[in-house]
């Protein structure tokens, strides 16, 4: 992974922003800093600026593990697309009705056997229509919130696609789309030259793995772990990330 602001790199930023381009943003850790409960997320006004600059002549898409609703109410700007919970909601899914109830069965099944277990824990659980999210922030005992969390999903049925992120689990219907498969989508129907996806976590990895060599992905953090080929230090730096796209843009 390379720093994207180091000068050697400026010229790979300057080669993505040629040509149609697809502006494309998770949300938790990368365009919102993380919080310690998910309903108290806010979008930094800086961050809001610039996107609002980005969405007046640019296709900004927001990608995030988050329903639509949610997501919505926190941005601040209206995007051009946004996709929600995973991949699953948005682009006229024809599946969601069928997602929703696969969630909410395996919400009754969770809370039917757990609600005390998980509440002992410190285990909160987000429904999130065609998803859901068991958090564990707030554990006393963040492994053992965990592996209580894994013991929950194992029994469900049908078998869900569970993935980690931030103290969270995240449960998905298996044959939902995902973030990856989301973007490639909107890249080819917008028939764009190529695309600039910035997240942060694990559900953004299947986008930095499928992402064409030319597209520009940018992690929100460095690990050895990522397959994004570039990282940002840290969330305070996307308003001047975006920042300096507009700047890049204004001198095409
Ligand atoms: O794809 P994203 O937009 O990054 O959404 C991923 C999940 O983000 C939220 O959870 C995470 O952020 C919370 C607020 O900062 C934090 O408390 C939690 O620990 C993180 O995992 C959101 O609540 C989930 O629904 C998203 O799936």
């Amino acid at each position: 992974m390379k720093y994207i602001f180091s000068p050697d790199n400026q010229a790979a930023l300057q080669q993505a922003l040629t040509g149609k381009v697809l502006f494309a943003f998770d949300y938790d850790g990368t365009l919102a800093p993380i919080t310690a409960h998910y309903a108290d997320t806010s979008t930094p006004s800086v961050v809001i600026q610039s996107l609002k600059e980005l969405a007046a002549t640019q296709k900004v898409v927001i990608i995030t593990g988050r329903s639509v609703a949610d997501v919505s109410s926190r941005l601040g700007f209206t995007p051009y697309a946004i996709v929600g919970n995973h991949g699953a909601e948005g682009l006229g899914n024809a599946n969601a009705g069928k997602y929703a109830a696969l969630v909410a069965a395996w919400r009754t099944t969770i809370e039917t056997s757990h609600a005390d277990d998980f509440r002992a824990a410190g285990i909160v659980l987000e429904d999130k229509g065609c998803s859901l999210s068991l958090h564990y922030r707030q554990a006393h005992d963040l492994a053992a919130a965990r592996q209580l969390i894994l013991q929950a999903c194992a029994a469900l049925s049908p078998p869900a696609r569970i993935f980690g992120g931030k103290c969270i689990v995240n449960i998905t219907p298996h044959d939902a789309p995902d973030k990856a498969d989301a973007l490639l989508t909107l890249a080819r129907t917008e028939g764009v030259d190529t695309a600039v996806f910035v997240g942060d976590d694990q559900n953004d990895e299947v986008v930095f793995e499928r992402a064409p060599t030319h597209w520009l992905t940018v992690r929100v953090g460095e690990t050895p772990r990522s397959a994004a080929r570039y990282y940002l230090e840290r969330q305070a730096e996307m308003a001047t990330f975006i920042e300096t796209i507009l700047l890049l843009l204004a001198q095409r």
